[in-house]
């Protein structure tokens, strides 16, 4: 599809070592513009290659605060790389007109399926034991460890990838039980607790799946870790924020808890080869992950496409079909017209100032489109004019009080 804006114009900055398949997809719809970087950038770096990029992709280390986006003048979409987008002020996009993007379900499983080892290993012992043979030792012995089959597991956040890690659970004879802070349809067997009281005081391991929000940060500390069972298991790879890891390093030295396994941590280094810095270094009865939790050859490639396709999507087409922050529209393609997009802010009288635009012009309106949230007003307007009319047309809309953005696609 011929843009109005040429497609070699449109500057794609991708962060943190994307799959080959984004760049691959940008390309292939005529993208030539990539920047690549293997890492997150450090914050005034981020700022300045911001500052003229039109998409941006990144993963969960990219911080793109207020302050960050206020440099960003050109930019028209963001995409998350991943499942979680709280990286990403959503409000302050909004607010710019900026539709964000992520792949809700492409890594789901790879970190289900890292989850379940987790479980059986720390059930076993093994991080101790592994620890112990890495140093000369032999520690021949049953006890201590456990079969996962008839244990209970206790799932809190029993969304897409709650769900699967039950499924996959009971698939090696665990008991599932769940809580969330929405009724959510039980999978297999698996079994809804009326508290997270009853979920630790049941559980032989409890495993985290919640996103990260105000409600859920720091919602796993001292208290929550008391209640566990004596002996149990905890295991965090949702997000570093949902435990207090002091609380939770105390509890493994005093050995209320048998172990835990932590993907995620409070703070991360930015990149490989940065040092790692934990409270739970150097407990053998934990198993630690740099945040690889989603990180499969699988999973990474087909996030690569799915987040790279609603990026160009939204940029060849005005979709914004499963957009996070913003009204959801999937359009079909009118070559024949010119399709000129409006976005605002969702104040009473604009679409009929929008109307007022058109009304009295000798153009036809082919198709309309609109969709509101509560911050933002989307409209495409499909008209047949030419490009001098279209532009004159763009500057109107423009013009209207309340517009964050307009552009005309084709
Ligand atoms: N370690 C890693 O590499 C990865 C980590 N993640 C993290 O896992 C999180 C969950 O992913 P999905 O399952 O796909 O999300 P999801 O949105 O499908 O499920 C989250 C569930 O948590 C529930 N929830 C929200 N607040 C809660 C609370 N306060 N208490 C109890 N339940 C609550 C929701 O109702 C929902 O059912 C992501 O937001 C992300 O932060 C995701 C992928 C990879
Ligand atoms: O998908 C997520 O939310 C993750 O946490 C994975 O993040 P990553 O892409 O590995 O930085």
């Amino acid at each position: 599809m011929q843009t109005s804006f040429p497609k070699e114009d449109i500057k794609v900055l991708l962060l943190e070592g994307l799959s080959a398949t984004a760049v691959e997809n940008f390309r292939r719809a005529g993208y030539s513009q990539i920047e690549l970087h293997a890492k997150s950038l450090p914050e005034a770096e981020l700022k300045e290659r911001i500052a003229d990029a039109h998409i941006i992709g990144l993963r969960s280390r990219t911080q793109l605060t207020a302050d960050v986006l206020s440099h960003a003048k050109r930019l028209m979409a963001v995409g998350c790389f991943c499942i979680g987008t709280n990286q990403v002020d959503l409000v302050e996009a909004s607010k710019l007109g900026i539709p964000v993007f992520n792949a809700p379900y492409s890594n789901t499983r790879s970190v289900a399926e890292l989850v379940v080892a987790e479980a059986i290993m720390l059930l076993r012992g093994i991080p101790h034991k592994n620890a112990q043979c890495h140093v000369g030792g032999w520690d021949k012995s049953a006890v201590g460890s456990y079969e996962a089959r008839d244990k209970v597991l206790g799932i809190i956040g029993y969304g897409h990838i709650g769900t699967q890690t039950g499924v996959l659970a009971e698939g090696l004879g665990m008991r599932v039980l769940f809580y969330d802070i929405e009724a959510k349809l039980a999978m297999g067997n698996a079994h809804a607790v009326a508290s997270l009281d009853e979920l630790l005081e049941r559980s032989d391991v409890v495993t985290l799946h919640v996103p990260e929000t105000p409600a859920t940060k720091m919602m796993f500390g001292r208290e929550q870790l008391e209640k566990m069972r004596k002996g149990s298991m905890l295991i965090n790879a949702s997000r570093g924020s949902v435990v207090d890891i002091e609380a939770l390093a105390e509890a493994l030295k005093s050995g209320h808890l048998s172990g835990a396994a932590v993907d995620v941590f409070p703070v991360e280094p930015k990149g490989n080869g940065e040092a790692f810095v934990s409270p739970l270094v150097g407990l053998d009865n934990v198993i630690l992950t740099p945040h690889i939790g989603g990180s499969t050859l699988e999973a990474q490639d087909n996030i690569g496409v799915e987040v790279s396709s609603k990026l160009i999507r939204y940029s060849d087409n005005g979709s914004t079909l499963s957009a996070v922050n913003f009204p959801e529209v999937s359009l079909p393609e009118h070559p024949q017209s010119r399709r000129l997009l409006h976005i605002h802010r969702n104040v009473p009288g604009i679409l009929s100032r929008i109307n007022d635009v058109f009304s009295g012009e000798n153009v036809n309106i082919n198709a309309q489109f609109l969709q509101t949230d509560a911050q933002v007003g989307y409209v495409v307007i499909d008209v047949s004019a030419d490009e001098a009319k279209a532009n004159e047309l763009k500057a109107k809309l423009a013009a209207i009080p309340g517009t964050l953005r307009t552009r005309i696609l084709y």
